[in-house]
């Protein structure tokens, strides 16, 4: 039997997730998703013909799987709303940065089965890839589901170590947003160049799309696949040269050792011991 989900707070990651499992043929009417905004829910109903509530605690009530998805600010609210009546059955998955089983645990109030996701947009596009970690309550079989509902929109790995959530973080739930700020300052410099917009945004971005492939594609080091675009005294040496002159390397680290900063300063913005001593 098909589960019923439930994406509590639709926004961009929800719509996402849910848009990529009805493109591969998810059942429109198991899918449940919750938003305060009258406006949203209309459009999300009319436009994929899910069910949108605005009870989160109604669609609790309807789903097998619970999938949270508003910001990490918002989670504990939602979830102390409706932690009195969750079901020892239901399956919960987060979505959230930097937010811990632990936390969400304490929370849930009771033991049920969790799992972190850190999944990325292009799981709208079935292109999607997704970090995951599952407490001790989740069943082998509850993880080869999840497992499977991530296939379905791309692909996943599991982490062993919950702090390795962090670095999934800054290597693929944000990182889409690295590549489209390099595309853009590609494509800006295309129309600096002379060439108009729509041209400069399609010779760069199936590039992108092309290097990438055959980064999956073809069993060879990327070093190598860049070599053989590098001929010496050529134009690929200058720009890679530049590159290397404004440290490339130091650029990208310190923006992914930003990144996951940010997300271990929201675990312990939301800790746990930190909800309970503010409480106590
Ligand atoms: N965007 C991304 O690329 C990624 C995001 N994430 C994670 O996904 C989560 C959501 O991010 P994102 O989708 O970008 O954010 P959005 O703001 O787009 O979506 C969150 C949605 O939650 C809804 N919401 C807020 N409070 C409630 C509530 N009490 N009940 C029901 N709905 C509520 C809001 O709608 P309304 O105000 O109408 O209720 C809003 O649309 C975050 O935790 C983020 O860390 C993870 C990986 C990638
Ligand atoms: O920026 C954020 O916090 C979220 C998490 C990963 C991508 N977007």
């Amino acid at each position: 039997m098909t589960p019923s989900i439930a994406f509590i707070g639709v926004g961009n990651m929800a719509r996402a997730i849910f848009s990529g499992m009805l493109v591969s043929g998810y059942p429109a009417d198991k899918i449940i998703g919750t938003s305060r905004t009258a406006e949203k829910r209309d459009h999300y109903q009319q436009t994929f013909g899910i069910s949108m509530l605005a009870d989160n605690g109604e669609a609790l009530k309807r789903a097998d799987v619970i999938v949270l998805c508003v910001k990490p600010a918002q989670m504990q609210a939602v979830i102390d709303a409706f932690a009195a009546h969750v079901r020892a059955d239901q399956l919960f998955i987060s979505v959230a940065a930097g937010v811990e089983l632990g936390a969400m645990e304490h929370w849930l109030g009771q033991p049920v089965a969790l799992v972190r996701s850190m999944p990325n947009t292009p799981s709208q596009l079935g292109a999607g890839m997704t970090g995951l970690i599952a407490n001790a309550h989740t069943s082998d079989e509850q993880k080869s589901w999840v497992t499977e509902l991530f296939s379905s929109v791309g692909d996943s790995v599991w982490v062993e170590k919950e702090e390795h959530m962090h670095t999934v973080t800054s290597l693929s739930g944000s990182a889409p947003a690295y590549f489209f700020r390099f595309l853009e300052a590609m494509i800006k410099n295309g129309v600096e160049q002379g060439l108009d917009e729509e041209t400069s945004r399609k010779l760069a971005s199936l590039t992108m799309m092309g290097a990438a492939r055959m980064v999956i594609d073809l069993d060879e080091p990327i070093s190598q696949l860049r070599k053989n675009i590098t001929s010496p005294n050529g134009t690929t040496e200058q720009a890679l040269l530049s590159f290397e002159a404004s440290d490339i390397d130091k650029i990208v680290a310190d923006a992914m050792t930003a990144c996951v900063n940010r997300s271990k300063s929201l675990a312990s913005d939301f800790s746990a011991s930190k909800n309970e001593s503010k409480d106590g």
